[in-house]
C-alpha cells in the first residue's frame, strides 16, 4: 500500500546540478537546492557533487531542513578493472552513507558505459557485455552485495542508458546471474522507457526484487529526435528528453497501482536532470510533489 508509513518521498540534487555535467546549474549553491527540496515537499534526497563530504556538516545542513540521505550513486568497473578497485571504493562509499543512515546503495556498472561521452551517439553504440564481462560482473556484485549486507544495507542495480546493462533483457540476465539474496534492483522509469521497454512489465517481474525506485518522466518528442539524429546521453539530456513526473509523456497510473498492490517498502526518488535555466528546479519540485500526491495519494 502507498503510505506515508511505507514510502518516503525524496528528490535528487540532479535537477538543481547535473553531476554528469556540472556546468548545468554550477551557479546553484548547495543550499539552495536542499532548502528548494524542503519547500517542495519532499524528505529526502540522494547525494550530489556540491553536497559536503563530512558526515557532521552534511548532517548540520539537512536536519535544519528536515531531509535525510535515501543513497548516492556508485559507479562500479567490474568488467574493466581489477575487482579489488571497485570494492576499496565501494567500501568508502559504502561506509559514508551508513553514517549517514542510507539503507540501499546505488551501483551502475560503468566499464564500457558511453553515457558519459558527449558524442557517442546512444542507441548506435550502445555497449554490450561479453560472457567473461557477464561472469565478471555478476560474481562481482554478489560480493559488493556482501559488503553491503555487512552493514545492514542492500546494494540496488541501476540499469542504464548506455550502459551494458539498459534493456530487459539484460536486466533479466543480471538478475538471473546474481544471488537474489544480494543483488537487487532499482526499478528507474525514465531508464527503461526512453530505452524502449514497458516500466510496468519490468516491475510487475522483479517487484520483489526492487528496492529503490527512481521517478523519471520522459518527453516524447525529444527521446524521438534523439534517435533519429543520433545524439549521445549528454546530449539528450541537454536536450530536454527527462522532466519530473507529470509532465512528461509517460503515465505513472499503473506503475502506482503495482507498488500499491506490492509489498514494496522504501523511497521514490524524484529524478529528473535537464537544464535547470529552462527548468526551474523548485518549480519543477512542486509539479512532480503534486503529480506523486494526485496520482499515488501519498
Ligand atoms: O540515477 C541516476 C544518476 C545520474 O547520475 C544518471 O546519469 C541519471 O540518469 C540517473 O538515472
Ligand atoms: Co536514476
Amino acid at each position: 500500500m502507498l503510505s506515508k508509513e511505507n514510502i518516503q518521498l525524496g528528490i535528487a540534487p540532479i535537477g538543481w546540478t547535473n553531476d554528469d555535467m556540472p556546468e548545468l546549474g554550477g551557479e546553484i549553491t548547495f543550499e539552495q537546492c536542499i532548502s528548494e527540496m524542503a519547500l517542495s515537499g519532499f524528505s529526502g534526497t540522494e547525494v550530489g557533487n556540491k553536497y559536503p563530504n563530512n558526515v557532521e556538516d552534511l548532517k548540520k545542513a539537512l536536519q535544519l531542513r528536515k531531509l535525510s540521505i535515501a543513497s548516492a550513486w556508485f559507479s562500479a568497473f567490474l568488467t574493466t578493472q581489477p575487482y579489488e578497485e571497485t570494492a576499496i571504493a565501494f567500501i568508502k562509499h559504502r561506509d559514508f552513507l551508513s553514517e549517514m543512515g542510507a539503507k540501499v546503495i546505488v551501483v551502475s556498472e560503468q566499464g564500457k558505459s558511453i553515457q558519459g561521452n558527449i558524442d557517442e551517439p546512444l542507441f548506435k553504440h550502445k555497449p554490450e557485455f561479453n560472457e567473461e564481462e557477464w561472469v565478471k560482473l555478476s560474481k562481482g556484485l554478489n560480493k559488493l552485495g556482501e559488503l553491503a549486507k555487512e552493514k545492514d544495507m542492500k546494494l540496488v542495480y541501476h540499469h542504464h542508458m548506455g550502459t551494458g546493462v539498459q534493456t530487459a533483457e539484460e536486466i533479466d540476465r543480471l538478475m538471473a546471474n546474481t544471488d537474489e539474496q544480494l543483488v537487487y534492483l532499482l526499478f528507474d522509469t525514465g531508464h527503461l522507457y526512453f530505452s524502449g521497454e514497458d516500466p510496468v512489465f519490468v516491475l510487475k517481474k522483479y517487484i520483489d526484487r526492487i528496492k529503490h525506485v527512481h521517478l523519471k518522466d520522459v518527453r516524447d518528442t525529444v527521446a524521438e529526435m534523439v534517435r533519429k539524429d543520433q545524439l549521445s546521453f549528454l546530449q539528450a539530456v541537454k536536450a530536454g528528453v527527462f522532466t519530473v513526473p507529470g509532465d512528461g509523456s509517460y503515465d505513472f497510473k499503473s506503475i502506482f497501482s503495482v507498488l500499491s498492490d506490492s509489498d514494496y517498502k522504501g523511497w521514490f526518488i524524484v529524478e529528473a536532470e535537464q537544464d535547470p535555466a529552462k527548468a526551474n528546479p523548485l518549480e519543477y519540485a512542486i509539479i512532480a510533489r503534486n503529480y506523486i500526491q494526485e496520482k499515488a495519494g501519498i
